[in-house]
């Protein structure tokens, strides 16, 4: 069986090898199995007839019946134009062919009656349709109605005839002889317990479907059946992983005990209680920990990592966080250096810059189990740098960490494997968690602490300049320190860097009196550093900046953000770049700079970035806009190789999908049980590999 749908597809009739390649280069179908897969995105509602009285040219497509009447060519004769008049007894169209009108003379007939379908426009003060599709009403398969499916096409395909209509003719050829052949490929009691379509209808209909019904019953099938498979992969990935690996049982809380009766600076939020106790639980169990930390920006991350880390060092282990800028290293040192001081612990920043000299001592002191934490960039990775016992991995990731890379960093111990925290500071939408991180236990802290004013967030136009240049001045007035961010997009980055320039030197112009600081990504690290500090200090107002301050910077007493081009910016950015703000007891503001110009999308952006406050809110709103493929830096992953599903949408069915998967393996954890194999089958006979399964190599 398996084999014929292996065929190749220009075996297929009406393809051959010509059409086969095209096929193969412009969407990706090289086998039968390919083209059955190849579902269409949309489909043409062929069930209503409308009467031509009711027809205008506003309606997107229509279908009428009706008797042609007559019909003239007009026009010289290299350039005729057929017209023919149908009548359907209510009233009365026009069709028009401007092309190929001789051809399709030989077609009409006048007295029969003809089912038309097309798009209908007002030329002149008359009503036609152009080019529309016509078949004689005894003859159209419209016994009932029907859907009619549309696939997407290319250019290319389009030129060599290949469009919408011709792939659908494949598929048809295809489907008499490949649905008798299709075996199922879900269980029989997730078939009932779901009412799932089985797979022959599911298929049949989802190219051909007999009514909306099956059409959405078909559809309901093949996503649920899809997002099964990526997620009974990804929670097998996860059983294998926990029988595998042991991790380092921690349990030892003397060094927690005595940061929570001495130096907790704070009282933790709910939130933050909860994930500490989870995270616990997990270093405590003898199984590795492998868990996603997702905050809101601002939500107090840092400590619940120091917290973690005090776990791992109070069983004698050590601790690492890996960052993926310079800058983020840096600010994550700062922020564990006061804690880990208080408690009288080593820690030390790893990055590029890193002089040989210093490097050589960390180098030393990492090995010998001297130094306690290692915070740093991917230069943590070399092959020199070696713990002595590596307990806790954090990776704070924002997608920017390949896979390989992150298990890099836990394979630096030989004997057991360090327990390992992902952390990510753009709020994930949690459909998309499910799939990225399906594999790893997810911990949200989703509470702000106590006393947090939200943010107010403005959009103003370039053209209030001047309003908003006076309310800095007030702010700077009361104390207030204010950012004012550029954008940069690497492609452009002489440009970008002169809006920077220009913008700082107007800012230079209005405030003249008050000092101001420079950072972008082209300046040397120590005079970064150096204008850094001086804004940390209070001894400057304005930091003039490009996104390189878009993560982990924290001046509690910056209070405004101004975002200019705020239409180029990216909702996530968008937002982390607002949490600059915000992390004092002041009132905060965010200021969003636009020029007039706005696309649709960039509209809806920056309205949602007015309407609120909430990062996960923010996250599902890009992922409607964007679509999964584009967001963070995903598209690379194949992980959503989705050929159905679409989980800015689909969030529901991914939810069932995921228990119903968890529910099995629960079950039956090496899905040997008869009932069971089918799905054993199919996970062995998948090649799109939805998931990486090189990361737990
Ligand atoms: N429970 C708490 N109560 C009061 N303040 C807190 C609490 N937790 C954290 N903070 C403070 O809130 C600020 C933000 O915390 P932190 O820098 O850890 O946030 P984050 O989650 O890392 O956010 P970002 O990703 O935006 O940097 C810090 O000044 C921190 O000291």
């Amino acid at each position: 069986m398996q084999g014929f749908f292996d065929t190749k597809i220009e075996f297929l009739k009406g393809v051959g090898p010509q059409k086969a390649a095209l096929l193969n280069k412009e969407l990706n179908i090289f086998t039968y199995g390919d083209l059955i897969q190849y579902y269409p995105f949309r489909h043409e509602d062929r069930t209503k007839f409308y009467d031509i009285k009711e027809v205008n040219g506003s309606m997107p497509y229509i279908q009428v019946k009706g008797k042609v009447r007559h019909y003239e060519l007009k026009g010289p004769p290299r350039k005729q134009r057929l017209i023919v008049y149908i009548n359907d007894g209510t009233g009365e169209l026009e069709l028009v062919w401007f092309k190929g009108a001789q051809w399709m003379l030989k077609k009409i007939q006048p007295g029969v009656e003809y089912v038309v379908f097309g798009k209908p426009t007002v030329f002149g003060s008359k009503l036609n349709l152009a080019h529309p599709e016509i078949e004689v009403a005894t003859q159209a398969n419209t016994a009932g109605g029907y859907l009619q499916p549309v696939y997407s096409s290319t250019d290319l395909l389009r030129r060599k005839y290949l469009d919408s209509k011709a792939i659908s003719k494949l598929i048809k050829t295809l489907l008499d002889s490949a649905l008798p052949k299709l075996r199922e490929t879900m269980p029989a009691v997730l078939l009932e317990q779901y009412a799932l379509l089985d797979k022959q209808n599911a298929i049949a209909n989802i190219h051909f479907p007999k009514n909306l019904a099956l059409l959405n019953n078909a559809q309901f099938r093949l996503k649920f059946e899809e997002l099964f498979y990526v997620q009974i992969r990804l929670l097998k990935l996860k059983l294998t992983r926990i029988d595998k690996f042991r991790g380092i049982s921690f349990d030892n809380a003397d060094l927690l005990n005595e940061f929570y009766t001495n130096h907790l600076p704070f009282d933790l939020t709910n939130a933050q209680k909860r994930v500490i106790k989870e995270i616990y639980k997990d270093m405590r169990s003898g199984k590795q920990m492998n868990r996603l930390l997702q905050g809101d920006v601002g939500s107090g991350k840092t400590i619940v990592a120091f917290i973690c880390l005090l776990i791992a060092i109070g069983s004698d282990t050590q601790g690492a966080i890996m960052a993926p800028t310079e800058i983020l290293a840096t600010q994550h040192y700062t922020g564990l250096k006061e804690f880990a001081d208080k408690m009288g612990l080593r820690i030390a920043l790893l990055t590029g810059s890193t002089k040989k000299s210093e490097r050589k001592i960390i180098h030393e002191y990492l090995k010998s189990g001297e130094l306690h934490i290692l915070v740093g960039t991917h230069a943590l990775l070399e092959e020199v740098v070696q713990f002595k016992k590596l307990g806790l991995a954090i990776v704070d990731e924002q997608h920017r960490f390949g896979v390989a890379q992150r298990s890099k960093l836990w394979q630096k111990n030989t004997d057991v494997y360090p327990h390992v925290l992902v952390m990510t500071a753009t709020p994930i939408p949690r459909t998309l968690a499910m799939t990225l991180y399906g594999d790893l236990d997810i911990s949200v802290i989703d509470e702000l602490p106590a006393g947090r004013k939200p943010i107010k967030t403005v959009h103003r136009y370039d053209s209030n300049r001047l309003k908003v240049n006076s309310f800095l001045k007030e702010q700077i007035d009361l104390g207030r320190q204010v950012y004012v961010v550029y954008p940069l997009i690497e492609e452009s980055e002489k440009l970008d860097l002169k809006d920077l320039m220009d913008g700082y030197e107007s800012i230079a112009r209005a405030f003249p009196e008050i000092p101001l600081s420079i950072v972008h990504g082209k300046m040397k690290p120590d005079a970064k550093e150096w204008e850094m500090q001086r804004f940390v200090k209070g001894e400057t107002k304005i930091m003039v900046a490009t996104t390189v301050i878009e993560v982990g910077v924290n001046v509690p007493n910056a209070s405004v953000m101004v975002i200019e081009n705020a239409e180029r910016f990216g909702l996530a950015q968008l937002h982390q770049l607002r949490g600059r703000v915000g992390r004092g007891a002041d009132q905060s503001y965010c200021i969003l700079i636009s020029g007039f110009k706005l696309s649709k999308e960039a509209r809806t952006r920056i309205e949602t970035m007015v309407r609120t406050n909430n990062g996960f809110e923010i996250a599902d709103t890009d992922l409607q806009l964007r679509g999964p493929g584009d967001l963070m830096g995903t598209q690379q992953s194949g992980v959503l190789d989705l050929l159905i599903a679409d989980l800015g949408k689909d969030g529901k069915i991914l939810q069932s999908a995921r228990q119903a998967a968890q529910a099995v393996l629960n079950d039956d954890p090496n899905l040997s049980e008869p009932k069971n194999s089918v799905i054993k089958t199919q996970i062995a006979s998948m090649k799109k590999t939805a998931v990486n399964w090189s990361r737990i190599s």
